[in-house]
């Protein structure tokens, strides 16, 4: 559409600028909300306040898959006879560390910046904050900029990690995701509080690097929203890793030793826990506070409600969207680049006159938000799930059959590990024969999970489904044996 057109006051007053789209956080979800709207022909500026590439790229996703894949390519390798011979050692910790800043680019976000430039998006650095409808000021350097836009602003400004209101946190200097991510040493111990997934990644990749860790969960087990297999074998290849993982505790209070800098956890059986560092691992929240939501009418540290086009519900005239981690639908990267691309159809269809209702499964609609999201935990073993679980299948009122096979019986699988161990789960909606959620554990079974994620978004029956053959000798075939047990 038009140009962006801006206009220059005197210096302390704020410059203005015009937009058809302003996106508010370069994260994943921004960065490609604002892609696609200036592919649709929109113009379109990204605001961000820290760095462009967000949480995901130096702080979470990457990082930690930076530093769990060494130790995890080293059991793949002393698994296999033959080149187990030839793998000796540990992993050479500060080559691990060194990989682990090259994949988040020392910090510095200049690449992605220059990517934004070559994709046609202006950005504004500077902490975005509603003041209007349609109007996002944005304050760096004691300068402030007013962005206006035309069609819709869009906030994708992530979450923040959750403290728990454990007494003392505030003054031992706790780990959160960030500090566990990006650390240049390796604490001889190691407490991580939270059996989520975060926990779980984190006790596994600093356990791999030599720290001992102990893991304290209030619950009965880690993953609590997985299937229960998967937890277990999640916490048994953790524990054999040398990960202390102590369940149906609750932190009464933690201090920090001024001399010698150790760590106590007080926990509320009366033991105590010692560490250099303590990572805490609770949850995240949306990070809405000081956005000006209430100038726009919201609740200022209210939920975001949104539709399936992502448009924020409690906002009249639908200019005000919110996609990825802030709307607390489906907090995973993946998921918020593809809110990102249904909310950016929307709101090319909507400038272009259309009214593009968020029909089901419309280009418009994150519909697998309800149905099919697809997540990999990259622990030893790994764990990888879409869809519902049994529990959850059964108590949305659905006619549940199970069908379960040990992994490892797969040839694939036998050719791939000696012993391999693994186990799978399919839920099947017996009223519509088809697939609705599946659950993997076992080496390599990130990979293996999007058959399932296309068989349920598919709605495939399982009968059509048969003739979806494994290339043998795969791991895959492990659909056929599934198919088979199921009766087929
Ligand atoms: C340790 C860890 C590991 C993870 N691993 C995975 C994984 O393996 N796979 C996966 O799918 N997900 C993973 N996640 C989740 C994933 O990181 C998030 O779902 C994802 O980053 C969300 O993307 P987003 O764009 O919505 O938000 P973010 O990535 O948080 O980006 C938001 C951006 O907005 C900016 N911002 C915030 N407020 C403002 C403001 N007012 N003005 C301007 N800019 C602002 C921030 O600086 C940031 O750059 C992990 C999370 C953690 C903590
Ligand atoms: N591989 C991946 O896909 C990946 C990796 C890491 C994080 N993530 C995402 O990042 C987000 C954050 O992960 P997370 O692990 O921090 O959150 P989470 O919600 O997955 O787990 C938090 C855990 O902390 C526990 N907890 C909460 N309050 C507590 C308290 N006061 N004391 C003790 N335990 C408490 C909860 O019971 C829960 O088990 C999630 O959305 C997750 O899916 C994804």
């Amino acid at each position: 559409m038009q140009n962006p057109t801006s206009t220059t006051h005197e210096p302390d007053l704020p410059t203005a600028a015009e937009y058809d789209v302003v996106v508010v956080g370069a994260g994943p979800t921004g960065e490609n909300v604002a892609d696609r709207v200036v592919k649709a022909g929109l113009s379109a500026v990204v605001v961000e306040g820290e760095r462009v590439g967000g949480e995901c790229s130096y702080f979470a996703c990457v990082p930690s898959k930076a530093l769990l894949r060494p130790a995890a390519a080293l059991a793949q390798a002393r698994a296999v006879a033959g080149a187990r011979e030839a793998v000796t050692g540990s992993p050479d910790v500060s080559a691990v560390l060194a990989r682990r800043d090259a994949f988040v680019s020392d910090l510095r976000d200049d690449g992605q910046a220059q990517w934004l430039k070559s994709a046609g998006i202006d950005l504004v650095r500077g902490w975005g904050r509603l003041v209007a409808e349609r109007r996002v000021a944005v304050r760096a350097d004691s300068a402030t900029t007013v962005l206006t836009a035309r069609h819709a602003v869009v906030l994708c400004i992530g979450s923040s990690a959750v403290l728990p209101p454990v007494p003392g946190l505030a003054g031992i200097s706790a780990w959160t995701s960030r500090e566990a991510t990006t650390a240049g040493a390796v604490p001889d111990r190691l407490v991580v509080l939270g059996g989520g997934v975060v926990g779980c990644e984190m006790a596994a990749a600093w356990s791999a690097l030599g720290s001992k860790v102990t893991m304290l969960v209030r619950g009965e087990g880690l993953l609590p929203s997985w299937e229960p297999f998967a937890a277990a074998q999640v916490a048994e290849g953790l524990r054999g890793d040398g990960v202390e993982i102590r369940t149906g505790v609750a932190v009464e209070r933690v201090a920090r030793e001024k001399s010698t800098g150790v760590v106590t956890a007080f926990l509320d059986d009366g033991s105590t826990v010692e560490s250099e560092e303590f990572l805490v691992a609770t949850g995240r929240a949306p990070r809405t506070a000081g956005l000006g939501l209430e100038t726009v009418g919201l609740a200022p540290d209210g939920r975001l409600l949104v539709d399936d086009s992502c448009r924020v519900t409690q906002v009249a005239a639908g200019w005000l969207y919110a996609a990825g981690d802030i709307n607390q639908r489906s907090p995973l990267t993946h998921m918020g680049k593809y809110q990102a691309r249904a909310c950016a159809a929307a709101i090319a269809a909507r400038a272009h006159g259309r009214r593009a209702e968020p029909a089901p499964w419309a280009s418009w609609a994150a519909t697998a938000d309800h149905h099919a999201v697809p997540q990999v935990v990259f622990t030893r073993p790994e764990a990888a799930a879409v869809g519902r679980t049994e529990e959850q299948a059964r108590r949305a009122g659905l006619q549940v059959r199970v069908v379960e096979y040990p992994i490892g019986d797969v040839a694939g699988a036998s050719l791939f590990a000696d012993g391999y161990r693994g186990h799978a789960k399919l839920v099947v909606d017996e009223q519509r024969s088809v697939v609705v959620g599946c659950t993997l554990v076992g080496p390599g079974v990130g990979e293996l999970i999007h058959a399932a994620t296309v068989a349920i978004v598919g709605e495939v029956p399982l009968e059509r489904l048969w003739h979806a053959v494994p290339a043998f000798p795969a791991m895959s075939e492990l659909w056929l044996r599934l198919l088979e047990r199921y009766g087929l």
